[in-house]
């Protein structure tokens, strides 16, 4: 399963987040018993509406979506590169994910002390990229003395990653992420193996006030603190930057899904930027959704962008991809216009599709194999 890996400075929300996307969703996560529940590693689901309808299509008892892990990374202070607060245990955390949530305190309030006396944000975000970045210049110069013994002894892969970390380190040391580089497609397979910090992609993720939200998520430009964010996301990082409000998320928790929309209601807000986040998180990741539907489930599967039916398939199973003869395929969107499964056949909406074949985000799929191959 993909991880996303919560990080920011303290007091600015991680928590309230972790905590309250891992239990107001845990009754959906029950699916995953497998995975380990360590206190920080949550199981987030990710929700799609696509999966209700399609039940009522198919009649199905059950409903499984599909899901990611959260963790809460803690401990980052100014100086944790230098092995400060947490330190290295941090950075090691966050390396091990595939994608970060950079939580950024957008929220006034005297009653919650931030740790350097006033709240701003684009500063808060430079610290924390200030530590990765410091983190992968430490890192590489370590690398490149134990490469380059190497290279002057002829070895040719060890050459280019020298040739790779003198073009990065002076990137990094004028303050920039390893992922605004501009490289080849070749360089950035082998930066893959440095497995650097300020390489990961990121979601920035604005904590407003509870009373903020509405007016934020309406335009998000007009709160002066989520402006500057969204700017200096898409200008220094060209990510993106959304808007939460983890409080309101976590007063959620207890509530009945008919009370928490109510409550949502009397706020003028659909959400609490939350789902947002989570299906946000998914697609950086580079994660596509297909489903398959039957009277038993109506279930969603994760796959990467690109993959073709046999790897789709041995998400389900390996004796699937193994055994793979064809996939039976209809686009959600066509499945739900013919209103039936029989009503898409006849209208010409059912494909067998084969081997080669790449699939998309929202297919609804039946695959057809034989084990014994
Ligand atoms: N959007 C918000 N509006 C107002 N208060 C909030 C908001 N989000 C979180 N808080 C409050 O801010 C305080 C700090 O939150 P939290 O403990 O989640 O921070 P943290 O980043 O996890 O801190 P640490 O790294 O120190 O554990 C809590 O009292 C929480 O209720």
């Amino acid at each position: 399963m993909l991880k996303a890996g919560i990080v920011g400075l303290p007091n600015v929300g991680k928590s309230t987040l972790f905590n309250a996307v891992t239990r107001s969703r845990k009754a959906e996560a029950a699916n995953y018993p497998f995975c380990t529940i360590d206190p920080n590693v949550g199981i987030v689901v990710v929700p799609d509406p696509r999966l209700a309808v399609l039940s009522k299509i198919s009649g199905s008892q059950k409903l499984v979506p599909t899901a990611i892990e959260f963790v809460d990374i803690a401990g980052l202070v100014k100086g944790a590169s230098e092995g400060a607060g947490l330190g290295n245990q941090f950075l090691a955390n966050i390396r091990e994910t595939d994608a970060i949530v950079q939580v950024v305190r957008c929220f006034e309030n005297d009653d919650i002390i931030h740790e350097l006396g006033t709240v701003d944000p684009i500063r808060d975000i430079e610290i924390i990229n200030a530590e990765l970045i410091l983190a992968d210049i430490a890192a590489m110069e370590k690398r490149r003395v134990s490469r380059e013994k190497k290279a002057k002894s002829g070895d040719k892969e060890s050459k280019a990653e020298v040739e790779l970390i003198d073009k990065l380190l002076p990137h990094l040391n004028d303050g920039k992420p390893a992922l605004t580089l501009s490289l080849s497609d070749t360089e950035r397979e082998l930066l893959k193996d440095f497995f650097l910090l300020s390489d990961k992609r990121t979601i920035f993720a604005c904590n407003v006030a509870e009373d903020e939200l509405a007016a934020a998520q309406a335009d998000p430009d007009s709160h002066a603190m989520v402006a500057k964010v969204r700017k200096f996301a898409a200008e220094a990082h060209g990510a993106e930057a959304v808007v939460i409000s983890a409080k309101i998320e976590e007063e959620l928790v207890d509530l009945t899904p008919e009370e928490a929309a109510e409550l949502l209601n009397d706020m003028g807000i659909a959400d609490s930027g939350v789902s947002a986040l989570i299906r946000a998180v998914y697609h950086l990741l580079g994660l596509r959704t297909y489903l398959t539907t039957g009277v038993q489930e109506t279930r969603a599967w994760t796959i990467h962008e690109g993959d073709k039916a046999p790897a789709a398939a041995g998400v389900i199973h390996t004796d699937f991809e193994r055994g793979f003869i064809a996939a039976e395929v209809v686009h959600y969107d066509d499945l739900v216009t013919a209103g039936t499964k029989h009503g898409a056949k006849e209208a010409g909406k059912l494909r067998i599709e084969g081997k080669e074949y790449v699939v998309k985000d929202g297919d609804v799929i039946e695959f057809r194999f034989n084990v014994s191959k």
